[in-house]
């Protein structure tokens, strides 16, 4: 890419120049807002780098100017050390991120390939982490990143909320075929016959209702990604026919015979165990195989905990910008309640919980009272189990259940999880009260 480096010390533009030069990407550099806006018109940067402190300009002023001169110019801001209250501003006038000092090298390359594919992947505009301090979220993040070039087809494994569409996303994004489109299909369906024709297509007349031809969403995705969510739910009738496409990029439309041949890269994701589905009977073996060629496994939020606030921070700042508010922060209680609570929903209910905040905080800071009730009141960390250490088998078994009444849907799939009757599952959540 065409970059930018807007910053008035000399020195901190070198060092950002060559991490960009050797990551392969092209820059120029401008040490003043007239400097600036020249370069955005010569050299037609795609991304800017824009450092909020510019000796006697402000930051955001030239960030105003640079959309004036370039409507849509991707700009990133950097600011100083952890002061999102500029960062919320900055993204509030159209900034897409924000870098906070000091950075290494690796997040400034991480967060420019992040945004690089913005056009064709991350469409809702939605700016998302992409970076973690906890092992096992890094693991899941760097076999996404490195797999990401290839077509291999991709299996992310996580409770609902994980993030696996975003990394489905990510995936997308890295590949070759990012300019081409990244087409979800949802696999619990109302019917496998519905999500047939939904998938393949049907011809004209192929059942009652089919008054036209479709095309289906394999041919949708031809040149980019096809995006299997919950496939773990996918009817047994369809699997085969899953599987064929998996296998031999081939299907038909329904009502047809014709062999068709697809031209996409496959993600699939569930929330499922899926080697127990196989086990019952619920999932083929074969497809099974076929599909988990490349397993991510993205832990769930309470696992994250070093993850949590600076997600928060993050999520904050856009909520805020979206919503116009001042809101820069978090104070010390709510911080404390946020690291506390379990988080079953995962990050899908931690950004709908800061999004809520964001709107009904009346303060320049997020309190407790602006999160909500189960936020609010979870029970101390300290009470969770550790497998293996001195405590009652009983405990193990209530925080067992805890977890996969958490992480599952219904009290049907629970109770398929725990291998007991759904009746069992319903008196002993009664007699632990969970
Ligand atoms: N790393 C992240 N940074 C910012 N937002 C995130 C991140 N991960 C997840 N989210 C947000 O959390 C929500 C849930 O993410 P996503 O839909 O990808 O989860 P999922 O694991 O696919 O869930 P499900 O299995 O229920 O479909 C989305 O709004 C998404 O934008």
């Amino acid at each position: 890419m065409k970059i930018l480096v807007v910053d008035d010390e000399s020195a901190l533009r070198r060092t950002i120049r060559t991490a960009l030069e050797s990551a392969g990407h092209r820059v120029s550099e401008a040490a003043n807002q007239t400097q600036a806006t020249q370069q955005v018109e010569l050299a037609k940067p795609d991304l800017v780098l824009l450092d909020l402190r510019l000796g006697r300009e402000s930051g955001l002023d030239v960030l105003d100017v640079l959309h004036k001169v370039s409507p849509g110019l991707g700009v990133i801001v950097i600011t100083a050390h952890a002061s999102i209250d500029t960062a919320v501003e900055a993204m509030r006038r159209g900034a897409l991120d924000y870098l906070p000092k000091p950075f290494t090298p690796k997040q400034l390359t991480d967060l420019i390939v992040r945004w690089g594919g913005r056009t064709a992947a991350e469409g809702d505009g939605e700016a998302v982490v992409l970076d973690s301090t906890e092992p096992a979220m890094r693991q899941a993040l760097e076999t996404v990143f490195t797999v990401a070039t290839s077509d291999a087809t991709v299996l992310l494994r996580g409770e609902s909320g994980t993030g696996k569409g975003v990394l489905a996303r990510a995936v997308h994004a890295r590949s070759r075929r990012a300019a081409g489109p990244f087409v979800t299909v949802h696999c619990p369906s109302l019917s496998s016959e519905l999500l047939e024709s939904e998938l393949f297509g049907h011809s004209r007349g192929a059942f009652t209702g089919a008054v036209r031809t479709t095309e289906g969403k394999v041919a949708a995705a031809a040149g980019g990604t096809l995006f299997l969510d919950e496939v773990g739910d996918l009817p047994l009738p369809l699997q085969p026919k899953l599987l064929r496409l998996v296998q031999d990029r081939a299907y038909e439309r329904v009502g047809e015979t014709t062999p068709r041949t697809a031209d996409v890269r496959i993600v699939a994701a569930t929330n499922r165990n899926l080697e127990q589905e196989v086990a019952t009977g619920r999932f083929r073996e074969d497809l099974f195989y076929r599909l988990n060629v490349i397993e991510v496994t993205v832990p769930p939020l309470r696992d994250r905990r070093a993850d949590l606030l600076p997600l928060a921070d993050h999520l904050l700042a856009q909520f805020a910008g979206r919503a116009y508010k001042p809101v820069t922060g978090f104070t010390p209680a709510a911080r404390e309640a946020l690291l506390r609570h379990r988080w079953p929903g995962n990050v899908r209910e931690l950004r709908n919980a800061i999004e809520r905040a964001v709107l009904l905080c009346r303060e320049s800071v997020i309190d407790v009272k602006d999160l909500p009730t189960p936020v609010t009141t979870a029970p101390p960390v300290a009470s969770q189990v550790a497998i293996g250490e001195e405590v009652p088998i009983g405990a193990v078994e209530i925080e067992h259940i805890r977890r996969v009444l958490a992480a599952s849907p219904t009290l049907e799939d629970a109770a398929r999880t725990l291998g007991i009757d759904p009746s069992t599952l319903y008196r002993k959540r009664k007699r632990y009260g969970l």
